[in-house]
């Protein structure tokens, strides 16, 4: 496990509760720089709930999370957003009536005002960069496509793709293969394999077979907390963690 002090994300005994309800409860979660972690729990632990913490989407009711060395758990979602943190929501945000090189345009500008954008590009270091990002994700060949002609796995993969447009330093995932083919899960692991160790990925996953081919570290949630951490081997020997996925057809199920 790592030393909370030296990481670059560190969540320290946090907690949330709704309206009574205790979602998160004492977590402690530490990753270090450019690490590829996988979240994974049975359905209800708590995994969404501790990226919405993460990213400011939700507030922490007790406890801290520290970011780069600095508390960011009172800062508003934008300002963590700003400090490095990206966040890839289950649902895509990708302008669908635009091309898919289009959107990369618009992820790669700092500025706001879709049109506005538009205009002032053309240059060929923000080419360069959206082409970079196309290959990377493998979308090269679709760059001129409307983004709402994309399949549900290239539509993914341009969400990606707008997140690391940013160049968040950490990257959060939710369910990134969620409702993807065999072979669009393979290809995201892929890429993921490829992201790894140029930006700290924290990977929600239901998908055993995804977390196998690109897990590192995995940490385990049942009832809002930490319940094991190590690699899928481990975990997946463990007495408590195989007690919680009880129910829900085995960790290999999830
Ligand atoms: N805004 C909310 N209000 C009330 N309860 C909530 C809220 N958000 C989450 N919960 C509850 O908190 C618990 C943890 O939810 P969460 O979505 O974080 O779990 P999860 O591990 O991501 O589950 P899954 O794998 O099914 O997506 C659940 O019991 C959920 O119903």
């Amino acid at each position: 496990m790592n030393s909370e002090s030296n990481s670059q994300l560190a969540l320290c005994d946090v907690s949330v509760s709704f309206g009574g309800f205790v979602a998160v409860s004492g977590l402690d979660l530490a990753v270090d720089r450019g690490e590829l972690r996988c979240l994974i729990g049975p359905n209800g632990a708590g995994k969404t709930t501790a990226l919405d913490l993460i990213c400011g989407k939700t507030r922490v009711s007790g406890g801290e999370i520290r970011f780069e060395g600095r508390p960011i758990h009172e800062l508003k979602e934008y300002e963590i957003a700003r400090a490095g943190i990206g966040r890839k929501f289950q649902v895509p945000s990708v302008f669908r009536e635009l091309t898919v090189r289009e959107n990369l345009q618009i992820g790669r500008s700092h500025h706001t005002g879709v049109f506005a954008n538009l205009v002032r590009f053309g240059g060929s270091t923000d080419d360069n960069e959206v082409e970079r990002l196309a290959e990377l994700v493998g979308l090269s060949d679709a760059l001129e496509m409307a983004a709402a002609h994309l399949s549900h796995g290239q539509t993914q993969w341009l969400e990606i793709a707008l997140i690391l447009a940013q160049d968040p330093a950490l990257i959060l995932m939710d369910e990134p293969t969620a409702g993807m083919t065999g072979q669009e899960t393979h290809k995201t692991a892929e890429l993921f394999n490829r992201l790894r160790g140029q930006h700290t990925l924290i990977v929600v996953e239901h998908d055993m077979g995804f977390v196998r081919d690109i897990a590192e570290t995995i940490s385990v949630m049942h009832q809002g907390k930490l319940l094991a951490e190590g690699t899928l081997d481990e975990v997946s020997s463990d007495q408590r963690v195989r007690e919680a996925y009880l129910g829900s057809g085995g960790i290999g199920h999830a």
